[in-house]
């Protein structure tokens, strides 16, 4: 695989008892590109970007991260997985900013931010301070490093968040739809770091319904229904010359 390709799934299929969540679904997201995945509820879009960290172990596919195989393969007999020791190892390299925030309540925003290094990696205390105190300057909130989650609003939690997957140095961040629970005008201050943030470089998978953010960001488009991947392709075309009905309905129907 070229050196170039940070993530790629072939043919990921994940079951809930007899539901199919995932029908074959592939990707391929080369370093420092955005990909933004759009699709409607219940349509796998989570469910998928959980099998490339291995919150979910799908039933059958492959996933690589930066060359290693993270998930595992079922073909006919031949099973392969990867041990679960090995799996959090890969899981490392691999940044997660969920919906609901999930920052620790009893930590300060710098604590928050700090603990992944210092506790899953066991990096020295100071290094890892250094490096959080120029993370929370960057997400804008230098001014509020001891402040407690429960002082902070939806999208100040949401930027901690953001820069606690940051610190673990990653490299690929996953976001799902991390500003839908955002009351409105929080939205762009998160949606601002994230432009950031891949403007940096950094590899990203985001699962969202803010189209004119993957408008402006994206450099790819993926539409996903019923577990399937329906159309991808560069932004502009899928988001504005879609080729799939499916696709122009999705579209229409968020617009409107
Ligand atoms: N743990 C589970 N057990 C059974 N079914 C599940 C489970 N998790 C998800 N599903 C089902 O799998 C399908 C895909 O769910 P998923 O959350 O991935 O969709 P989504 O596109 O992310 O939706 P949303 O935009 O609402 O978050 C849904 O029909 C959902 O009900």
């Amino acid at each position: 695989m070229s050196k170039n390709i940070v993530v790629k799934a072939v043919d990921v299929t994940k079951l809930y008892g007899t539901f199919t969540a995932l029908d074959k679904v592939s990707l391929e997201i080369a370093k420092g590109e955005v990909c933004c995945i759009i699709g409607p509820s219940g349509s796998g879009k989570s469910t998928f970007l959980r099998c490339i960290n291995q919150l979910e172990k799908m039933n059958s596919g492959a996933i690589w991260v930066n060359d290693e195989l993270v998930g595992y393969r079922r073909e006919g007999n031949n099973l392969y997985e990867i041990s679960d020791a090995e799996m959090s190892r890969q899981r490392r390299h691999i940044g997660m900013v969920f919906q609901r925030f999930n920052l620790f309540p009893h930590k300060t925003a710098l604590e928050n931010i700090m603990e992944g290094p210092v506790q899953v990696l066991r990096e020295p205390v100071a290094e890892v301070r250094k490096r959080a105190e120029d993370l929370i300057v960057r997400v804008g909130l230098g001014d509020k490093a001891g402040h407690y989650p429960s002082q902070l609003s939806g999208g100040q939690q949401q930027r901690v968040a953001i820069a606690r997957a940051m610190c673990m140095r990653p490299e690929l961040i996953l976001f799902d739809e991390p500003t839908s629970a955002l009351d409105p005008e929080l939205v762009s201050e998160v949606l601002d770091v994230m432009k950031d943030l891949a403007a940096s470089g950094m590899t990203m998978i985001v699962v969202t319904h803010e189209l004119g953010f993957a408008r402006n960001v994206a450099n790819t488009v993926a539409f996903m229904e019923a577990g399937k991947m329906v159309e991808i392709g560069p932004a502009s075309e899928v988001l504005s010359s879609p080729k799939s009905p499916r696709t122009i309905e999705f579209i229409k129907a968020v617009h409107s």
